[in-house]
C-alpha cells in the first residue's frame, strides 16, 4: 500500500477561520440516531469503565459502550439504564453463551439501543454469524462490529448487517498484538484507517492508538465518525483501576482486555497491564478534548465537526513532536 502514516507523521493545514471564537464551534455527531457532545467514546475495557460512568456518560449526551467482563451483570444493566430513561450499550463476545444472551434479551422484551461485538479479530465468520443472530433476535440495536483492519472486512462486515464496524488491530497502548503476532495495523493505524474508510458505507470507529487531543481531529480527518480511546480515559477520579502510590505520586492501572489480569490465565495473552498517572476527574478531561475539538474545527475553517473532513495535510516524515514530550 502506498502512504503509509500514523498519527505524529501528520500534520493538519489550516484554513481562513469563519468564526470569532472557537466556542461558536460544534463538535456534536449524530452516530446510530443518537447526538452526542463528542465523537469520542471510552474503550469498552474494564478499567475504563463501568455502570456509574456509563450512567454519566449517557446523562450527559456522551456516546459510552459497557464492557463485556462481567456478563452475568449485563442484562440487569440494559434494564436499569432503560428504566432511567437512559440509552444502553453493551458488548458482546461471539462465545455459545453470548447467542443464549442475545435469545434472552429478546425473549425479556429488552432491546440495547447499541450492540458492540468485541473481539480481536473481526474478521471471521463468527463475528458475521453473531451480527446476523442480533439481526434477527434485536432487529432494532444499532450493531458495530470488529475489530478489523482492512477493507475487505469492513465490507464483509458491513454486508453481514453490521451498522458500523472498529477499525484497530494492534495499535493500542496496553496491546502487545503485534509483537506476539507481528500482526496489525500498530504503526500505521490512521493510514489504515483511511484505507477502510474509503471502502466503508457505513460510519467507522477507528478505536486505538489516540495518544493527544489532535489525534482526535486526524482520524476525524481520515474517515472515522466515532473515536474509541482507551488510555486518555483511564487514571481518572472515577476509573475503575486500582490506585496506587509511588514516590508520593497517585497512579492507576490499566490492562490491556486480552491481558493475563483480566483473562486470570496466561493463554493467549495479547495486552499488558500499565500504571498511569492520577488526572482528576473525568468530567475536566471532557471538556478539554470539546474545546480542543473546538480548535481543531476553527483552524479547519468551519464551525461543525465535517469542516475537518476536507482539510489538506502533510506526512512530516521525521514526526510532528521532533523529541518533545506531549505534556
Ligand atoms: N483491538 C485489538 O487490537 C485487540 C483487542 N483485544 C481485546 O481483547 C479482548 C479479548 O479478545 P478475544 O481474544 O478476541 O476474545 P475472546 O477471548 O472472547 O475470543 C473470542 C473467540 O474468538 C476466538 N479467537 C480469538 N482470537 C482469534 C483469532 N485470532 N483467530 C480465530 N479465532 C480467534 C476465540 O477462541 P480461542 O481463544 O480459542 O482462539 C474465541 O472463541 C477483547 O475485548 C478484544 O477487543 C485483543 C487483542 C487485540
Ligand atoms: N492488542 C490488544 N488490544 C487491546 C487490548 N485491550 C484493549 N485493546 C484495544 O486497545 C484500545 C485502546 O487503545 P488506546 O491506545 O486508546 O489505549 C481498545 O479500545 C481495544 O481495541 C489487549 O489486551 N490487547
Amino acid at each position: 500500500m502506498e502512504n503509509v502514516f500514523d498519527y505524529e507523521d501528520i500534520q493538519l493545514i489550516p484554513a481562513k477561520s469563519i468564526v470569532n471564537s472557537r466556542s461558536e464551534c460544534d463538535t456534536t455527531v449524530t452516530f446510530g440516531g443518537r447526538t452526542f457532545k463528542l465523537p469520542v467514546v471510552p474503550a469498552n475495557m474494564q478499567t475504563i469503565i463501568d455502570e456509574k460512568i456509563a450512567i454519566y456518560l449517557a446523562e450527559n449526551n456522551y456516546f459510552y459502550i459497557m464492557h463485556r467482563f462481567q456478563p452475568e451483570t449485563r442484562l440487569s444493566f440494559v434494564k436499569d439504564m432503560q428504566s432511567r430513561g437512559l440509552y444502553a450499550s453493551i458488548s458482546v463476545g461471539v462465545k455459545e453463551e453470548e447467542y443464549r444472551f442475545i435469545e434472552e434479551l429478546a425473549a425479556e422484551n429488552l432491546t440495547p439501543e447499541y450492540i458492540t461485538i468485541d473481539i480481536a479479530h473481526g474478521h471471521s465468520n463468527a463475528v458475521i454469524n453473531m451480527i446476523q443472530h442480533i439481526k434477527k433476535y434485536l432487529p432494532s440495536s444499532f450493531v458495530i462490529a470488529g475489530n478489523v483492519g482492512t477493507p475487505e472486512a469492513v465490507r464483509e462486515l458491513e454486508h453481514a448487517g453490521a451498522d458500523a464496524t472498529k477499525v484497530g488491530i494492534g495499535p493500542g497502548k496496553v496491546c502487545i498484538t503485534k509483537i506476539k503476532t507481528g500482526f496489525g495495523t500498530g504503526g500505521w493505524q490512521l493510514a489504515a484507517l483511511r484505507w477502510c474508510a474509503k471502502a466503508a458505507s457505513k460510519p467507522i470507529i477507528a478505536d486505538g492508538g489516540i495518544r493527544t487531543h489532535g489525534d482526535i481531529a486526524k482520524s476525524i480527518r481520515f474517515g472515522a465518525a466515532m473515536v474509541m480511546i482507551g488510555s486518555l480515559f483511564a487514571g481518572h477520579e472515577e476509573s475503575p483501576g486500582e490506585t496506587v502510590e509511588k514516590d508520593g505520586e497517585l497512579y492507576k492501572e490499566y490492562f490491556g482486555s486480552a491481558s493475563e489480569f483480566q483473562k486470570g490465565e496466561k493463554r493467549n495473552v495479547e495486552g499488558k497491564k500499565m500504571y498511569v498517572k492520577y488526572k482528576g476527574p473525568l468530567k475536566d478531561t471532557l471538556i478539554e478534548m470539546e474545546q480542543d475539538l473546538q480548535s481543531s474545527i476553527s483552524y479547519a475553517g468551519g464551525n461543525k465537526l465535517s469542516a475537518i473532513r476536507n482539510v489538506d495535510y502533510v506526512i512530516v516524515k521525521n514526526s510532528i513532536f521532533n523529541g518533545d514530550k506531549v505534556y
